[in-house]
């Protein structure tokens, strides 16, 4: 079993994201992940997509972005003009997910749904065949408090995507992911792991030993151990 980390950009330093961006490049990072919020769905405000096409234009890395907002299926058409290459919507907050699906599918975007730590799986199970990966909240969006509830709800997941026969389908745990929370995380059956703060927390945090610590022997080097 390997791992996949996603270094939030949302724990950079707002004042200096492209040394972030570049700390991301040189390590064995799979994706950055890029969290968009509106200041509705989430209280706070952060980069939007004027931000995210400037990194598009410095950067090689896969960019995942999140949505954090109402009606996300606004910003599906700009962020596919912008070539991103992964975008989730939380499934509460959408009336438009399926011609969202749709356009990402067609536009060849890798597409994902988001589950707060609250919500039951029955209320994407419908979608699960359409998606490209699962992100299920470890945290309440905007929050870091890890939730361990949500264990079990990753081991249900893995357990009907094994029943479906859907093993292309990604499973992800965003929120309250550290060096002591990664490891029960991962035993659940997790594919990906989005950290913010554990990979930024200080601007001296070296991205390569952060991820390390996360993945441990799990670590899976998305450019193969020649590359880097
Ligand atoms: O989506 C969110 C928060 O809304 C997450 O991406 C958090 O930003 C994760 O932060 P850490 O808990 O990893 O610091």
């Amino acid at each position: 079993m390997t791992v996949n980390i996603a270094p939030a950009l949302l724990g950079a330093d707002p004042l200096d994201l492209l040394t972030a961006v570049e700390r991301v490049q040189g390590s064995t990072a799979a994706y950055l992940h890029l969290d968009v919020m509106d200041g509705h769905y989430t209280n706070d405000i952060n980069f939007g997509l004027r931000t995210i096409r400037a990194i598009r234009e410095e950067t090689p890395l896969v960019l995942d972005v999140h949505l954090q907002t109402l009606q996300p299926e606004r910003y599906i058409d700009q962020l596919i003009e912008i070539g991103v290459h992964r975008v989730s919507m939380h499934v509460d907050a959408s009336t438009g997910i399926e011609d969202a699906l749709k356009a990402l599918q067609q536009a060849g975007v890798r597409k994902g749904l988001v589950l707060n730590p609250e919500l039951p799986l029955t209320d994407l199970e419908r979608y699960l065949d359409r998606l490209d990966y699962v992100i299920l909240m470890t945290s309440r969006p905007g929050t870091s408090t890890f939730e361990p509830k949500v264990i079990a709800k990753i081991k249900e997941l893995r357990r009907l995507l094994d029943h479906r026969l859907l093993d292309t389908v990604e499973i992800v745990a965003d929120g309250g992911i550290t060096d002591l929370t990664a490891p029960e995380v991962i035993d659940a059956g997790i594919d990906t792991l989005v950290a913010a703060s554990a990979v930024f927390n200080s601007p001296d945090t070296d991205v390569v030993d952060a991820i390390t610590r996360l993945a441990g022997e799990h670590l899976h080097h998305p450019r193969g151990d020649d590359d880097r």
